[in-house]
């Protein structure tokens, strides 16, 4: 791969949901159907995304923008390789940190501590550096989330999860970085840290797709944006042109 070689490249990307149930098949209609979904289960289900082409290169920032429910989120987790489209395909050269969901992951009956060791070695980092790191990321976590780093994760509020979530993510050397929404949950002191945090990882030269429908979150990070309108890729360009089109500026 050559520097302008794309790291994450969609074509032709769409997947299908049933309606009316969370999609909970996942591992099982594997196992009996390869990669696909159950062709025969075409009832009630309807295409969030369809016909998705575009390449990002090493060291973009690029924001997905769209109105609530048109698949921001479901691309996220396409591109992290959660989800399995049922159509067109996703290539992704690099290791992903992934920032998609508000609980990072976490298992609710395990104490912030262990958690923190679990979800960071899931993500490869070696116990050496994890307890090399551990101080470093309670204290980016917080005071309140530094009290509780041995009680169970399930009483822990939102806020707290991702903010620890963040802090052991940010850790992470992998290339390309996944943020949904997570800024939008936390106080203005964590949001500071954030932004700080974003800014040194994209002065290092890692790949951002970022998911927020705060403007000044998206201008700040993002130079170019996806807008995703009714299922589809209907503007690829600057922020601001993706913006302008959320907006109802321009037609699209
Ligand atoms: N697992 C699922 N099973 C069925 N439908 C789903 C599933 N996940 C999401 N959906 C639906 O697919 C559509 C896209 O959801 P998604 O969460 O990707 O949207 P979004 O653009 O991220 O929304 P928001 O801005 O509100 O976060 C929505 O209609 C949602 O209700």
């Amino acid at each position: 791969m050559t520097v302008s070689d794309p790291i994450i490249s969609a074509r032709g990307l769409g997947v299908r949901f049933n309606k009316g149930r969370r999609r909970n098949l996942r591992v099982r209609e594997m196992l009996f159907f390869g990669s696909k979904r159950d062709p025969n289960k075409t009832e009630d289900s309807f295409w969030p995304l369809r016909d998705l082409s575009f390449d990002i290169r090493p060291g973009e920032a690029v924001g997905i923008i769209g109105k609530n429910g048109t698949g921001k989120s479901t691309l996220l987790k396409m591109i992290a390789g959660v989800l399995i489209p049922d159509e067109g395909t996703v290539e992704v050269h690099g290791k992903v940190a992934p920032l998609l969901e508000l609980s990072a992951g976490f298992s609710g009956d395990l104490t912030g501590r262990e958690n923190v060791m679990l979800v960071g070695a899931l993500h490869g980092m070696s116990q050496k550096t994890l307890k090399a790191k551990f101080d470093e990321i309670v204290d980016f976590a917080g005071e309140q989330v530094a009290r509780s780093i041995d009680s169970p994760v399930r009483h822990y509020s939102s806020g707290m999860k991702v903010r620890l979530g963040f802090a052991v993510i940010a850790q992470l050397s992998h290339p390309i970085l996944l943020v949904d929404e997570v800024m939008a949950v936390g106080d203005a002191e964590f949001r500071k840290k954030c932004y700080g945090t974003m800014e040194k990882l994209l002065a290092e030269g890692r790949t951002l797709v970022l998911v927020s429908h705060n403007e000044g979150d998206l201008t700040r990070f993002c130079t170019r944006g996806l807008y995703i309108n009714g299922g589809r890729l209907t503007v690829d360009g600057t922020v601001q042109e993706a913006l302008d089109a959320y907006k109802g500026l321009v037609r699209t």
